[in-house]
């Protein structure tokens, strides 16, 4: 790789349609500075490829990309622009497979119930792939997430729709009281480095480790808790209960994407709940049928036909009589008849609850009504942030977008920290007992009762990265002039040791002039929405959970999307790894483009992204071109978004690839404006005149067959050719463009 390379990631649905068109755009202009871009696929069909390669003919398989990366942003020469992929839930996963055998390729099945060592290695190597793979193993630095000012601008000029919000409104927040995650945590900081063992006692004294030991490092935090079943099944029950009481619509909100481990449970255990008609009779039938329901009710449905005539009569009663008995539960597909139980990649809760929020506080029912909703969340360590929201926005009324100020992120999230790394330290727990975590001295550092079905799970965050992101916050506060807030809650063990390190960091560094407070996540939250409401702006320095939900609800509020978010993960090590949003990889948006051959995926992000990544490789390899390329794309973006040619949403209208046109042409004039590199002036001069001279011709290549179906032969691994060509219709831009 040479030291101008740029690895371009290839992900997921409408961020990799995205990808056939822009790509070709980016290569071009780039190549005129020199500057190469790589492509690397971590789209899930091609991670589940890679690791299956004895499964694979020779021509079938394909190089572990995601692991090439995971040891490039190790390094100071790493420059990644990486757009977000799929993190799979196990119907997702099933579905990539079942793609991948059809097209060919003999990966193995999913062994749900793994009986030989054989399918136990089939299943372990499927459950690194599972939920969010990519993200832990890449995030080798800490995050800084905002929204850039002419994005900003470009909002309060231009607002998006933001529902009203009323006092009366019933919508709001149910969380638990104790029990839960938030109620039963322990923390410490070894103060050298040490080896410690998981251990589970039963109640009869026998003692198992439930993983093998891991290793800490001196200073390292590391923590333990516990989520009661018993408890969160009775929350739970009266949660259903309560939401017929008041009338509202019944919704969960879980992240069981990136908590692959816990949150499937969770969500399990709200679907047995909610269809408990279902599993009090038939419960030993549908186990026996294969059905698991940390999957989603979309599982037992998909699994009915296994049944023999009359359980399943009886089960399809049940179910009938559950919908009666229960409160009305919020749909994310009323026209399909799919709820908020059925599939746990549907209802992802950093996504879920902002646009619920900007919805007035409303879901759709089955009639495909917005009605007032009771969100449960059911662990009540980050809830209370969006109790406060609602709460504010019963007071205030809705945010204002034209005049509110802005709350920018900066995110521990190096190395694993905190709850997202929990994913191999997480268990439910097979009967009654406790757990420990003991060190190599034999010294105990945490110590839980547990009973059977309990999801335990323990947490590290090593104290490099708590530096580094105490350093950035102050970065931040710094070059932006804004107050910053650290959201950590003094009752909480594990903030409590943190808030040490940030105290003694923040000791350390120059601070001087900056307001820099620490409040617990719901007085911080109310805090920056009482100065967004004023116009004011607030850093949020959060942890890693905090940084997901903060980082799409105040963007979806402030700009309506997440998407237009710069996201940039200053790598430890000195390298750049350039985020493409705040958001998802959208596969509502991939539906329409199915049906309609349009796509209204905003690039915006991979244009930002773009942008501070040539300014990257400009100041790491000296390459004054790349920075001329980079200034003029900065400038070129907000000419796209002063003459909105950002896509629209519906068929007919400017799409992805229009904007893409857009940015080609306003970049290209850019280039030919400047005055810096006189031979980026001569090559693009022209180019500029091509595009200009030809836009109503090219617009209308573009727009060919928009209103109907497109075949891109596939989902999860889409036909390479037939996207390329749906996603570059038109000849006279690729001219211009290959030409370069
Ligand atoms: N960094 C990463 O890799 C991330 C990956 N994910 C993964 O993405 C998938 C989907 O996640 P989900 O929570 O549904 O969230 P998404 O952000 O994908 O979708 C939510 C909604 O946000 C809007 N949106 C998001 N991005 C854009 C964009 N670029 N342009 C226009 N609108 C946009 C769309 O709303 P509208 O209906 O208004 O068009 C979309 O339906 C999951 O597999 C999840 O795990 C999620 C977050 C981050
Ligand atoms: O990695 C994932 O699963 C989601 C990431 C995400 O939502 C985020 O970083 O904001
Ligand atoms: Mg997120």
């Amino acid at each position: 790789m040479s030291k101008s390379t740029i690895i371009y990631t290839h992900t997921d649905e409408a961020p990799a349609l995205a990808t056939q068109s822009f790509l070709p755009i980016i290569r071009a202009f780039a190549k005129q500075a020199d500057i190469q871009f790589e492509l690397a696929d971590i789209s899930l069909a091609g991670r589940i490829l890679a690791v299956f390669p004895e499964y694979l003919q020779e021509n079938q398989r394909v190089p572990d990309a995601l692991a090439q990366l995971g040891e490039l942003v190790t390094k100071p020469e790493a420059n990644v622009i990486k757009l977000p992929n799929i993190s799979a839930s196990m119907p997702q996963l099933t579905a990539a497979i079942k793609e991948l055998q059809n097209k060919g390729f003999a990966v193995p099945d999913y062994p749900a119930d793994p009986q030989t060592d054989a399918e136990r290695e089939i299943q372990a190597r499927y459950d690194r792939i599972k939920g969010s793979a990519v993200n832990p193993v890449l995030r080798e630095g800490n995050s800084d997430r905002r929204a850039p000012k002419a994005v900003k601008n470009f909002a309060k000029k231009y607002p998006h729709s933001m529902g009203a919000w009323t006092a009366d409104s019933k919508s709001h927040v149910a969380t638990m009281e104790s029990g839960d995650f938030f109620h039963n945590e322990q923390s410490v900081t070894v103060a050298e480095p040490t080896t410690v063992k998981i251990v589970f006692t039963d109640n009869a004294g026998s003692l198992k480790e439930l993983r093998k030991p891991l290793a800490l490092k001196a200073g390292e935090i590391i923590d333990a808790t516990v989520l009661s079943k018993k408890a969160l099944v009775q929350f739970l029950q009266e949660q259903v209960k309560d939401a017929k009481e008041q009338g509202v619509l019944f919704s969960l909100h879980m992240k069981a994407t990136m908590m692959k481990v816990s949150d499937p449970i969770i969500f399990g255990h709200a679907v047995k709940v909610f269809f408990a008609p279902v599993f009090e009779q038939f419960g030993e039938q549908l186990a026996a049928a294969g059905v698991n329901v940390n999957n989603g009710f979309g599982n037992l449905l998909a699994n009915l036909d296994k049944l023999d005539a009359d359980t399943r009569a009886g089960v399809e009663k049940a179910i009938v009589q559950a919908y009666e008995q229960n409160p009305d539960i919020a749909m994310v597909d009323s026209d399909k008849g799919i709820t908020n139980l059925h599939v746990p990649s549907d209802v992802i809760v950093d996504a879920s609850m902002p646009a619920m929020i900007r919805n007035s506080g409303r879901m759709w029912d089955k009639n495909g009504k917005a009605r007032d909703t009771k969100a449960v969340i059911p662990d009540s360590s980050y809830a209370g942030i969006y109790r406060a929201t609602i709460n504010f926005c019963k007071e205030n009324g809705a945010f204002d977008p034209t005049t509110m100020g802005t709350v920018p992120n900066v995110g521990l999230m190096a190395q694993k920290a905190e709850e997202y790394g929990s994913h191999d330290k997480t268990f439910e727990i097979p009967a009654d007992g406790k757990v420990e975590i003991i060190d190599e001295k034999g010294n105990v550092l945490t110590s839980h009762q547990v009973e059977a079905g309990d999801i335990w799970r323990a947490c590290q965050a090593k104290d490099a990265p708590i530096k580094d992101w105490v350093q950035l916050a102050v970065n931040r506060a710094r070059l932006s002039e804004t107050p910053a807030i650290f959201w950590l809650d003094e009752n909480r063990p594990h903030d409590r040791e943190l808030i040490k390190k940030v105290k003694q960091y923040l000791g350390e560094l120059d601070t001087h002039g900056l307001d820099i407070q620490i409040m617990s996540p719901e007085n911080a939250c109310l805090a920056s929405l009482q100065r967004m409401k004023d116009g004011k702006d607030t850093i949020s320095v959060t942890g890693n959970v905090l940084r997901d939900y903060n980082t799409d609800l105040f963007p979806i509020l402030e700009l309506g999307t997440s998407a237009k978010m710069l996201s940039i993960v200053p790598l430890m090590n000195g390298g750049g790894m350039f985020e493409t949003g705040a958001g998802g990889s959208a596969p509502k948006h991939v539906q329409q483009f199915n049906e309609e051959n349009h796509l209204r995926w905003d690039s915006l992000g991979e244009f930002l992204a773009l942008a501070v990544s040539l300014e990257h490789l400009a100041q790491k390899t000296d390459n004054p071109k790349a920075q001329v390329l980079a200034d003029t794309l900065d400038a070129a973006t907000e000419q796209l978004l002063l003459n909105d040619k950002s896509p629209k949403r519906k068929a007919g209208e400017l799409d992805n690839r229009g904007s893409h046109f857009y940015i080609a042409l306003y970049w290209s004039q850019a280039l030919a404006a400047q005055d810096k590199d006189a031979e980026l002036k001569a090559t693009f001069a022209p180019v500029a005149e091509q595009l200009a001279a030809q836009e109503a011709e090219i617009l209308a290549e573009l727009a060919i067959g928009a209103g109907k179906p497109v075949d891109i032969g596939g989902y999860y691994a889409p036909n390479a050719e037939k996207t390329a060509q749906a996603m570059r219709p038109s000849a006279k831009l690729n001219a211009v463009i290959d030409g370069l």
